[in-house]
């Protein structure tokens, strides 16, 4: 049985202020067939502070109030999950993470027998970083390298990034028309990993360099990561179910490939 995570954006889970139901409905759908495939999957899902932020619009700029965010739209996400997740028979389950648990081992293995053994019992683990506690030295502050954390230390065989960009490109394309889409990259530049972050959306905060960041970290550990689109989710379908790389960006260390 191979073991997954699919880390999705906040702006694949947001539309107009709100939560895009339809997009996470598909997204619980692609799960389910996922697990008829004989796929274990642990979902990492952004989208609490915005979800807060449709019950109470507060000032997000501030740390302070992005806390108080999460608390209130954390809640209610799950709860969206529990209803979809519930229609295909399935259930699911919270797990909340600081980076400082990563620091420890002790922490680590307790979480990993948690992990295991919802993912035992057929329950979809839902991660998300503790956005009300998790601040300064505690905080990744993205769930782009905290997923790929969870992917490694809970020894997934993939990680696949849902986005709203469909691929790695060799220049923003939002910016540039031209931009080439990378299908396989085995290695990524110094100065690639230490560009500026570039958020697409108000309640993102990790853009295209958290991404490649958490692709090195896996490739450095022997394991691969996938980016593919979350507003459309053929490709992620196709490489996953029928084994077919058609669109995307496979990100696999050099000894693999
Ligand atoms: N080389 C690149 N390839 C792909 N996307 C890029 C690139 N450079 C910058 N970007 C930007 O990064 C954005 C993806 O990051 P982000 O908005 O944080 O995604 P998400 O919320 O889905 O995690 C894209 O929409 C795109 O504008
Ligand atoms: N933990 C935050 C996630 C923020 C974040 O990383 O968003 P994104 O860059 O869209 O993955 C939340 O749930 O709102």
């Amino acid at each position: 049985m191979k073991r997954i995570v699919i880390k999705v954006g906040s702006h694949i889970l947001t539309e107009d202020g709100s939560i895009a139901r339809e997009r996470m409905m598909a997204l619980v759908g692609l799960i389910a067939d996922l697990k008829k495939h004989s796929y274990e999957v642990a979902l990492v899902s952004s989208g609490a502070v915005a979800a807060g932020y449709t019950q109470l619009p507060l000032d997000r700029k501030k740390i302070a109030n992005r806390q108080a965010l999460a608390a209130i739209g954390q809640p209610l996400l799950l709860k969206m999950y529990q209803e979809k997740f519930a229609k295909f028979g399935l259930l699911c389950s919270q797990v909340l993470f600081s980076a400082d648990v990563f620091e420890s081992d002790k922490h680590v293995s307790h979480a990993k027998v948690a992990i295991d053994t919802l993912l035992a019992n057929n329950v979809v683990p839902i991660i998300n970083e503790n956005d009300t506690v998790s601040i300064e030295e505690l905080v990744f502050g993205d769930n782009d390298r905290l997923s790929a954390h969870v992917a490694h230390y809970f020894d997934a065989d993939i990680l696949v990034i849902l986005s709203d960009i469909d691929a790695l490109y060799d220049k923003d394309p939002n910016c540039h028309k031209d931009a080439k889409r990378r299908a396989v990259v085995n290695e990524i530049e110094e100065e690639e990993l230490a560009a500026e972050h570039t958020p697409n959306n108000e309640f993102a905060t990790g853009g295209i360099v958290t991404k490649l960041q958490a692709a090195d970290f896996l490739m450095n550990h022997d394991r691969e990561m996938f980016l593919a689109s979350g507003f459309d989710l053929t490709d992620v379908r196709a490489f996953l179910i029928e084994g077919v790389h058609k669109g995307g960006t496979l990100f696999t260390p050099t000894t693999r490939s």
